[in-house]
């Protein structure tokens, strides 16, 4: 299906649209681009020549619309997969012309109803005329209400100017563009709906990296690039600067479609005897060619350079952007597969395995053969940390005595035939044990635990460990030693339209984990609450509140927040660090998705001004939570009151 969802992989194919002019043969134009290489078609559907005023009373052929065809000039399959509706560009719904306007909502309704009975997917609706779009939103929204699944893609120029130029009277002026503004109050107007996405047209010179990057957290589907956007080879053949080279990777990257606009009367300059742009090899052209066929085979061979997908990328598709509920691994026990998925992420063992060799070297000097550490692993699940303390111990020459603390009986099982299995019955000792409660027959050198959420501290790592460290000696060590929680402001309008989709407010309430990918990431993250381990202090608490202030690099522009990614980073011993802040982020670990913190309302913020942003970690006696706010550019409502929507519980100790 050309015009369905792509899995952003490489071996799926790509799909170029064309935009055309009108054609009142449809099944013509259809199969001139279907052969010419394209796979569907921006098609006009209604005669531009057409105005509902101009319909004399008396005229009886005007009952019949202009539609380029009936219904039956195409098949049902060929009409959802190959065509896109393009709605009459002249029409102005919001121009001082009363009768242009009526016109206007008139025939915009007509061709959406026209589209609608076709079972197109969907229709490109022109861009908004001015800076004011009230009624053209009022009446796409009434649309919206009652429309079957096709989607509606708002034409948007991309651009963003920011000049100073001189006006009549020699003074400076600021002059100011950004169509990122026109799009956001048409899609406020229109409450977010999320069948009304955009298409992107792509003009000769491009706006910033940092006001591009804005636009992967808005619904675009298409990216309309004209052929004069293109410059020419020193061969005579179309090709893209490097920077709208780089769009167009992100485009891919994002199952954007792209679409081909531009004069197909005019011949291109190649003739049958074509050089291939990229290979240089001479081929002979049988058929006529289509006039942009050359443009098409330039995207076709830009989707090719592109990087083919890692094994772990492979991996991370399917979790694109499907909001989860995080975990509760203290209150729930993890099933076999959960434990499988973390067990295959190796880099997270070879990571603890070198903390654990540095504390080993620096607890036991090097000749010293005689005495035994006692590490615990609390927290064991199917032993891979305790393979891990293993395996340190071999490669520092330190002996050990292990004990393997779980309070999963299921995971116990496991421990048992691993230790059976591996012979390692004289040296590791299993524990079927809330940590919390343990009695331990002797104190621990070193504790070892991974008991980390996306967001640090959100699976209980804090209250647990407080728990464990009565049996950790006064010297003793934590790995991990401390941990530290990261957020950043999104633009991520597929996950908010999502929660919005469940239509409560417990939703918009609930920390999700979540594989980011059709965000936009607005400031860099900046560290909110930090837990360390072992903690003496006696006013020792683990509530936390943080107020944290982000502004936008200057040239991104305004932008929607519609939540906050949430990350962690650990430190396990001394230099030996854990996590997925993206800055920092420990490479080809997979064992964590970022979180995501939602707002009931997007906030719109401008350069400038602050987003001011509160988050509290509460605890009660049976639970955990978190609330939030924003108190800048706008008050939100605090999120999460008392914990009435979403809460972490911390279980039953009996
Ligand atoms: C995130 S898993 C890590 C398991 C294993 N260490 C690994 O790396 O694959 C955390 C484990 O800690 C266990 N756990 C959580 N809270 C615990 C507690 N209070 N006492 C004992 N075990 C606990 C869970 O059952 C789970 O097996």
């Amino acid at each position: 299906m050309p015009l369905g969802e792509r899995a952003g992989d490489k071996s799926d194919s790509r799909y170029c649209g064309v935009e055309t002019e009108f054609n009142d043969d449809i099944p013509q134009l259809l199969s001139l681009n279907i052969n010419g290489g394209f796979d569907f078609v921006v098609a006009t559907l209604m005669d531009p020549a057409y105005r509902p005023s101009l319909k004399g009373d008396n005229d009886k052929s005007c009952d019949v619309l202009p539609f380029a065809g009936s219904d039956l000039v195409l098949s049902p399959s060929q009409w959802s997969s190959h065509v896109v509706g393009r709605i009459s560009l002249w029409i102005d719904l919001d121009s001082e012309d009363e009768s242009l306007r009526r016109d206007s909502e008139i025939c915009l309704k007509q061709e959406i109803s026209w589209a609608s009975h076709l079972s197109l997917q969907a229709c490109l609706l022109p861009s908004p005329k001015g800076t004011s779009c009230g009624n053209y939103a009022r009446v796409v929204n009434q649309i919206l209400q009652s429309l079957n699944n096709m989607q509606l893609w708002l034409r948007i120029p991309l651009e963003k100017s920011d000049d100073d130029s001189v006006n009549e009277n020699g003074g400076l002026q600021r002059e100011h563009t950004d169509s990122w503004e026109m799009w956001n109050s048409f899609r406020i107007l229109c409450e977010h709906h999320s069948q009304l996405s955009i298409a992107l047209d792509i003009l000769p010179s491009l706006p910033s990296a940092n006001s591009l990057g804005r636009w992967f957290g808005e619904p675009v589907r298409a990216a309309i690039i004209h052929t004069n956007s293109f410059l020419t080879n020193a061969k005579g053949y179309p090709c893209l600067s490097k920077r709208h080279q780089k769009l167009m990777s992100g485009f891919f990257n994002h199952s954007i479609q792209i679409v081909i606009s531009g004069n197909q009367d005019q011949k291109h300059p190649l003739r049958s005897m074509d050089v291939d742009p990229n290979n240089n090899k001479n081929h002979v052209e049988s058929v006529q060619r289509h006039p942009l066929r050359p443009y098409l085979d330039y995207v076709g061979y830009l989707y090719q350079r592109m990087d083919v997908l890692s094994e772990q990328e492979r991996f991370e598709l399917g979790y694109r952007d499907f909001l989860q509920s995080p975990l509760q691994p203290l209150m729930d026990n993890l099933e076999a597969q959960t434990y499988e998925t973390f067990e295959k992420d190796t880099m997270k063992y070879i990571q603890y395995q070198r903390a654990i060799s540095k504390a080993l070297q620096d607890r036991v000097p090097d000749d010293d053969s005689s005495t035994v550490t006692i590490l615990m692993v609390v927290g064991a699940g199917r032993g891979p940390l305790v393979r891990a303390s293993l395996q340190a111990a071999e490669e520092t020459g330190r002996k050990l005595k292990v004990y393997a603390v779980e309070k999963n009986p299921n995971a116990v099982v496991t421990l048992h035939s691993l230790v059976k299995l591996e012979g390692w019955e004289n040296i590791v000792t299993i524990v079927s044990s809330d940590m919390r409660c343990w009695e331990a027959p002797e104190k621990a050198d070193i504790l070892v635990s991974e008991l980390l959420g996306s967001f640090g501290d959100n699976e209980l790592s804090p209250e647990c460990l407080d728990g464990a460290q009565r049996f950790l000696k006064e010297d003793g060590i934590s790995i991990p030693s401390s941990y530290t929680s990261y957020i950043q402001p999104l633009t991520a309008s597929k996950l908010y339209a999502d929660i919005k989709s469940h239509k409560d407010l417990v939703h918009f309430e609930t920390i999700y984990v979540v594989k980011l990918h059709r965000v936009a990431r607005l400031a860099p993250s900046q560290p909110v609450f930090t837990f360390v381990h072992p903690e003496y202090s006696t006013n020792n608490s683990n509530q936390r509140y943080k107020k944290l202030q982000f502004e936008l690099p200057s040239d991104t522009g305004s932008a929607l927040v519609h939540g906050f990614a949430g990350y962690f980073d650990a430190t396990l011993y001394k230099d030996v660090h854990l996590g997925m802040e993206p800055l920092t982020a420990t490479p080809n670990m997979f064992s964590w998705f970022p979180a995501f913190i939602p707002l009931r309302t997007p906030l719109c913020v401008r350069p400038g001004i602050p987003l001011e942003f509160h988050l509290w970690r509460c605890c009660g006696s049976t639970k955990v939570w978190y609330e939030w706010c924003a108190t800048s550019p706008t008050a939100s409502p605090v999120h999460n009151t008392n914990g009435r929507s979403y809460w972490l519980r911390k279980g039953d100790l009996g």
